[in-house]
Order: C-alpha cells, then structure tokens, then sequence
C-alpha cells in the first residue's frame, strides 16, 4: 500500500472532543479514493459507488500527522475495488481501516461505463510508452 498524501491535523479538523473529526476524515479519505480511481481508470467522472465498514481503530489530536493509503482490490468492469488505511506517520499507529471502497467510472451519459482495465498500472510506465 501507497501512503501518498499526509494530513497535519488543525484546530478546525477537530470534534468537542478534541480529536480528529471522523467526517473530516471521510472526506480526506473519500478524495483520495476518487483521485486514485480517476488515475487508474483514466476517467476524470468516476464516482464513490460503495464504502464497507470502517473501523475507527484509534484516533488522532491537534498536530498530529497522519497519512492516507490506498491500495487496489481488483478491477471490475466498471468499476475499481480499493481499499484504505490511515495512520500516524510518527508512531504507524492505525487510526482507521476501510476493506472495500467501489469506485464507478462514468461515461458522459452518467452511466457505468466499462474501462477495459485489469491491472494496476503506473502513471510513469504510461508516459514512457
Ligand atoms: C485527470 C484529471 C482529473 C480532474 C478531476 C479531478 C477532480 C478530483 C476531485 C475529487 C473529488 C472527490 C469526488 C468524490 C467522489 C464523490 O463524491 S462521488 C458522489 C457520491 N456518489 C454518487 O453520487 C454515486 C451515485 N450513484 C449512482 O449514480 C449510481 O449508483 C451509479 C454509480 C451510476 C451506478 O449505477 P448502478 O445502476 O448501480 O450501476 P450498475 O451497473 O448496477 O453497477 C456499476 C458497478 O458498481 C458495482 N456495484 C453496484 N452496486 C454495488 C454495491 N452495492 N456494492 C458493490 N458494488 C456495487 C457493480 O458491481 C458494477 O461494477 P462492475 O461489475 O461493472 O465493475
């Protein structure tokens, strides 16, 4: 798994409770799902179809930094299967852990639209073709 982007958490990414808000953390992870799809896929209308559970595993606080990894599952016909993981970059502890997030590629009708992929590919291997 790919640990690509970092979050530093900040007073507003905060619940009354004092730690990381879980919504704001859904978001960062919902974002870096659909970024990751749109590369895979190569198509920029791709959408979040489906989320298992998720386990808040164990939490963050104000100027921690943690780090959101995602990996592929599998391919579909229209869809990728990813899963997620986030953890403090300082201590690797894990903060949550999502087994299954669907992403659907869409054509300009909205609807599903098969990509034609069937393995993870690499943005440098494409631009070295
Ligand atoms: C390069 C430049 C980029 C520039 C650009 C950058 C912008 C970067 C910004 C990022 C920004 C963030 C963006 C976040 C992403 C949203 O926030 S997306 C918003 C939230 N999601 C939605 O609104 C989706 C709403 N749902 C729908 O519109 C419809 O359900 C869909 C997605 C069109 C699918 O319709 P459907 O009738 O269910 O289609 P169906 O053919 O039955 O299934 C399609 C696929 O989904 C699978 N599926 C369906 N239901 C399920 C289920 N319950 N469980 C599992 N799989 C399922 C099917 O198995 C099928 O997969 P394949 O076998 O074809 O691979």
């Amino acid at each position: 798994m790919n640990f690509h982007t970092r979050k530093w958490i900040k007073p507003e990414d905060l619940n009354p409770n004092e730690t990381l808000f879980g919504g704001r953390l859904l978001q960062w992870i919902d974002e870096e799902a659909a970024l990751y799809a749109i590369i895979q896929l190569e198509n920029p209308r791709t959408v979040t179809k489906f989320i298992s559970e998720i386990n808040f595993r164990s939490s963050a606080k104000k100027g921690d930094i943690i780090e959101i990894g995602i990996d592929t599952i599998g391919f579909g016909n229209t869809s990728i299967t990813l899963c997620c993981e986030v953890r403090n970059k300082m201590t690797r502890e894990v903060i949550i852990s999502i087994d299954k997030i669907i992403m659907v590629g869409l054509g300009e009708d909205g609807k599903p639209c098969k990509h034609g992929k069937t393995k993870k590919e690499f943005v440098k291997d494409r631009l070295a073709k």
